[in-house]
């Protein structure tokens, strides 16, 4: 079997051209969507990611100020920026760019913001809401890739779905979602024990590792579905996935590739959620 290749720069694509023509009909209402994205230093993979979010707000009309701030901003001036932006009537959505330098407590910037503009859905409150099967801002990788799934029909309910990796940003949320979508979900992690009996027995595949071919045809089951949301720089400077693509193709029913696969899609559901938080601020979100 080859793959059918599952494009999130093709699904980002079209929802984004919906997106700007609700935008176009909310700003003839007076509804002006506003992000605020910080970043901190000087990363470059940040700061191309960062680059990617400006260029998709300004195609669907959303509002985006990108505050750059330097390395050895304190955890007090954080604070007390996203303090100001809390009250800002303007802004519907703050997004701090994650990682931040050591010097400052990431956990307690993730819970300064307002969960009415945590457009990144990494707030507590919302991580709970999203647990407890209520409507809120879902993490946008997670939220992406359940978004893929769905374009092009793929049975969730029932299915075996193994996720490889348990960060709180991509693992344990898209975890979650696919367990309300009535997966029988399986997290995998570094201190897993016989990972590959658990992988060999996958549905579904997330694989949210980090490190370069991580996965490949050998592992998967015929007919599997193959989500690579890693994200690695290679020596020769290109970006690759966690799994190796042209061998897991070969088995797998769909695969998303990297780039133009979940990547596209996060920066998507961002633009979503911040469209969303506007709608809510001016009472006219219905669903
Ligand atoms: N496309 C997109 O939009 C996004 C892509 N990414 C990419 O996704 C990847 C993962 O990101 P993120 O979740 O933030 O990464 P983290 O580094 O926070 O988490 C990596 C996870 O992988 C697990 N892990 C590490 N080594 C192994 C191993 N040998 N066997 C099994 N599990 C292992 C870790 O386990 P343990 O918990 O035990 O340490 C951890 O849970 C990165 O490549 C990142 O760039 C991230 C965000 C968005
Ligand atoms: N608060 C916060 N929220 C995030 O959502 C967040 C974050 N911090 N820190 C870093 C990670 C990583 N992340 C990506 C977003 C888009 C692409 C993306 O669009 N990738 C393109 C390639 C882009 C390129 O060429 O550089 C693709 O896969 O096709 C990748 C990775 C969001 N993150």
């Amino acid at each position: 079997m080859s793959a059918e290749v599952i494009y999130g720069s093709e699904l980002a694509q079209s929802m984004r051209d919906e997106m700007k023509e609700e935008v176009v009909k909310l700003r003839e209402q007076g509804i002006v969507p506003g992000l605020t994205v910080i970043l901190i230093g000087e990363d470059p993979a940040s700061k191309s990611y960062v680059r990617g979010k400006q260029k998709a707000s300004d195609y669907v009309g959303v509002d985006s100020d990108l505050m750059t701030l330097p390395e050895s901003t304190t955890e007090e001036e954080l604070l007390s920026l996203i303090k100001k932006l809390n009250e800002q009537e303007t802004v519907h959505g703050i997004l701090v760019q994650l990682p931040l330098p050591k010097h400052i407590n990431e956990e307690k910037i993730i819970e300064a913001i307002s969960p009415e503009k945590d457009v990144d859905g990494f707030h507590p409150i919302n991580i709970g809401r999203m647990m407890t099967g209520k409507d809120t801002f879902f993490p946008c990788t997670p939220f992406g890739i359940i978004q893929m799934l769905k374009s092009k029909n793929i049975e969730i309910a029932g299915k075996h779905a193994v996720v490889i990796g348990r960060s709180n940003i991509v693992g344990k949320p898209v975890g979650q979602l696919l367990l309300n979508e009535n997966a029988t979900v399986t997290y995998c992690h570094s201190k897993t024990n016989n990972m590959k009996d658990y992988i060999a027995s996958a549905d579904i595949l997330i694989v949210a590792v980090g490190i370069e071919h991580f996965i490949n045809g050998d592992f998967i089951k015929e007919g599997a579905v193959v989500i690579d949301v890693g994200v690695n720089r290679t020596a020769e400077g290109t970006l690759t996935g966690d799994v190796n693509f042209d061998s897991a193709k070969e088995k797998a029913s769909y695969i998303t590739p990297v780039p133009k696969g979940v990547g596209p899609m996060t920066i998507t559901m961002l633009l979503h959620n911040t469209i969303k938080s506007a709608k809510i601020a001016h009472g006219v979100y219905n669903g």
